[in-house]
């Protein structure tokens, strides 16, 4: 007892002493590390409040709110937080925040402004770079050499008559050695078509990106895949880190490590690729259809600073990347939809079967010949306006102060955007918008003077998800070509439908990005050899 009792009696001197050290501690250290952490984030609350562009704020109680929060907030809500703005300012600018800067999201009736202002002023390119943070990933190539876009435009587009042989025949090809595509006629088969759509983009892409051998190399294949999956998930998981730990950060994050591997592998794969091409393209031995792909053009209209032959791998890669995934997003959404509205299938089939009534068989179609299916590019366009890959685009960076039609100055180093999702799907721009409706834009293309309007690959003020004007999306007519060349092959080919009792698969979402879910499952069939398209 005797020694409980000093036990005790010690233990609470060893306390009392212990806590006088603490309190009188407290106040030169701990409290003053409380302090002044507490001033900094007040103080830099308060610069932000001072500096930031005057418009509401969405999804962020208020600049004192920890970024963290709200950046999460925005990584599970982006639909709900911008939908919710534009509702309430429709027609004013409000902005959310992002780790790396405030956003501003633009009211509609900015379109025509902006759509003829140069890159000098208003720059899309170095907006998406820092939507993808490209700086921290070395892809900055993409600003000072803009020899992708052109080629797009002066070279793809133009040339999508000669193209169609080609995608088709690296379709077929693909078909007849994947796995993945169902051989039974008696039995259905599940499949998940995320993953099936995903290896058949990257190879007809990879036909007209890179030609042939090299577009049937596994190890391109995989890199035009996976590059862009890297830098996705790279900005993904930066966004929710504080941007001053960025730089160190961008050091020790795995994606940036892989990213970084796959432009050293593209180089050591195209590097020799381009030289021998030079060569051959200098000597005249590179013709016909053998020179009709991305890589050969950019070597023949190249400037001599735009063609060192690392620059041209890191642009194929970047290329891959800007369209291998916005390509299956489309495929499969569609594809979701069908499996949703099989009623929209029989009346599919009668058009390709018309057409090819008209122009002979499939394989010897050119671009005219797609351009008759207005019922397939009506339903593609309705599956984009209804599961879009982006809920914002439009994306701007000001180079320089530019004052908009009402007399708003857009500051310098400002990041603009619009609400594309809700633009369009406002009932004031599009009626019944919560409506599926495959004919929508078929029936739109009825009226006078508007045959040429609401195709899959048009852009106007209300449908902007390839943006609008002369920085729209250069790469958007292959595009369209190349899904209808798949979607033809799959509903002429197979039945599908979705398992017993299972609808459409939700979308995945992550900020303003928007997926469909590659878990989900379709079953398919193939059709008899009689009713399959005749190659
Ligand atoms: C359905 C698929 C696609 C969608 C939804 C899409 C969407 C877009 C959008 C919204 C832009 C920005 C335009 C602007 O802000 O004004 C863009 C730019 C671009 N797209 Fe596409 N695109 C698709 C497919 C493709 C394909 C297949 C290619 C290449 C063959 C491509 C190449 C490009 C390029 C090179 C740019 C410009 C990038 C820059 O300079 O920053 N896109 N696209």
């Amino acid at each position: 007892m005797a020694s409980q009792n000093s036990y005790s009696s010690l233990n609470s001197i060893v306390v009392n002493k212990f806590n006088e050290i603490a309190q009188k501690d407290d106040i030169p250290w701990r409290s003053g590390i409380v302090v002044l952490v507490g001033t900094l984030y007040v103080l830099s609350a308060l610069r932000e409040y001072v500096t930031g562009t005057k418009v509401p704020l969405v999804g962020r109680a208020s600049v004192f709110e920890p970024l963290f929060i709200s950046n999460f907030r925005f990584l599970n809500n982006a639909q709900k937080i911008v939908g919710d703005g534009y509702a309430k300012f429709k027609n004013r600018t409000f902005k959310y925040n992002r780790a790396d800067g405030e956003i501003l999201v633009l009211p509609a009736r900015y379109v025509n402004d902006l759509r003829n202002v140069p890159r000098s002023t208003a720059d899309q390119t170095r907006a998406q770079l820092h939507n993808f943070m490209g700086h921290q990933l070395n892809l900055e190539v993409i600003i000072r050499n803009k020899l992708y876009f052109r080629v797009l435009q002066e070279k793809v587009t133009p040339n999508l008559n000669n193209l169609t042989a080609p995608m088709q025949d690296e379709l077929n090809y693909a078909m007849a050695n994947d796995k993945e595509f169902p051989m039974s006629e008696d039995e259905w088969m599940p499949v998940k078509p995320s993953h099936m759509i995903l290896d058949v983009v990257a190879r007809i892409s990879a036909r007209i990106f890179v030609g042939l051998p090299m577009c049937r190399n596994k190890q391109w294949l995989e890199i035009s895949i996976k590059f862009t999956e890297s830098i996705f998930l790279y900005a993904i998981t930066m966004r929710l880190l504080p941007f001053g730990l960025h730089k160190f950060l961008s050091l020790i994050n795995p994606n940036a490590w892989k990213a970084a591997s796959y432009v050293r592998q593209a180089k050591q794969l195209l590097v020799p690729e381009v030289e021998r091409r030079g060569q051959k393209i200098q000597a005249g031995e590179e013709k016909g259809s053998d020179h009709q792909n991305i890589l050969s053009w950019m070597i023949e209209i190249g400037k001599e600073d735009e063609t060192s032959p690392s620059d041209l791998a890191h642009l194929e890669v970047i290329l891959s990347m800007v369209s291998i995934h916005a390509l299956e997003t489309n495929v499969v959404q569609t594809l979701y939809d069908l499996g949703a509205h099989p009623e929209y299938i029989q009346p599919l089939r009668e058009e390709i079967l018309q057409v090819i009534k008209e122009n002979g068989p499939w394989m010897q179609w050119k671009k005219t010949a797609f351009v008759k299916l207005r019922l397939l590019d009506s339903l593609m366009k309705e599956s984009q306006r209804l599961n879009p890959p982006n809920i914002l685009a439009y994306h701007r960076m000001m180079r320089k102060d530019l004052k908009l039609s009402d007399g708003t100055v857009l500051r310098s180093g400002s990041h603009t955007c619009m609400a594309i999702n809700s633009i369009q799907n406002d009932p004031e721009n599009t009626s019944d918008p919560e409506v599926f409706d495959g004919y929508r834009y078929y029936t739109m293309r009825k009226r006078e003077n508007e045959e040429h309007l609401h195709q899959f690959a048009t852009t106007d003020p209300k449908s902007l998800h390839f943006g609008h004007g002369i920085y729209a999306c250069p790469g958007r007519f292959f595009a369209s070509l190349e899904i209808k060349i798949i979607l033809i092959r799959l509903i002429m080919d197979y039945d599908f439908k979705f398992p017993e009792g299972q609808g459409r698969p939700e979308n995945l979402t992550a900020y303003e990005y928007i997926f469909p879910n590659p878990e989900g499952v379709l079953l398919m069939k193939r059709r008899k050899a009689g009713e399959r398209l005749q190659l």
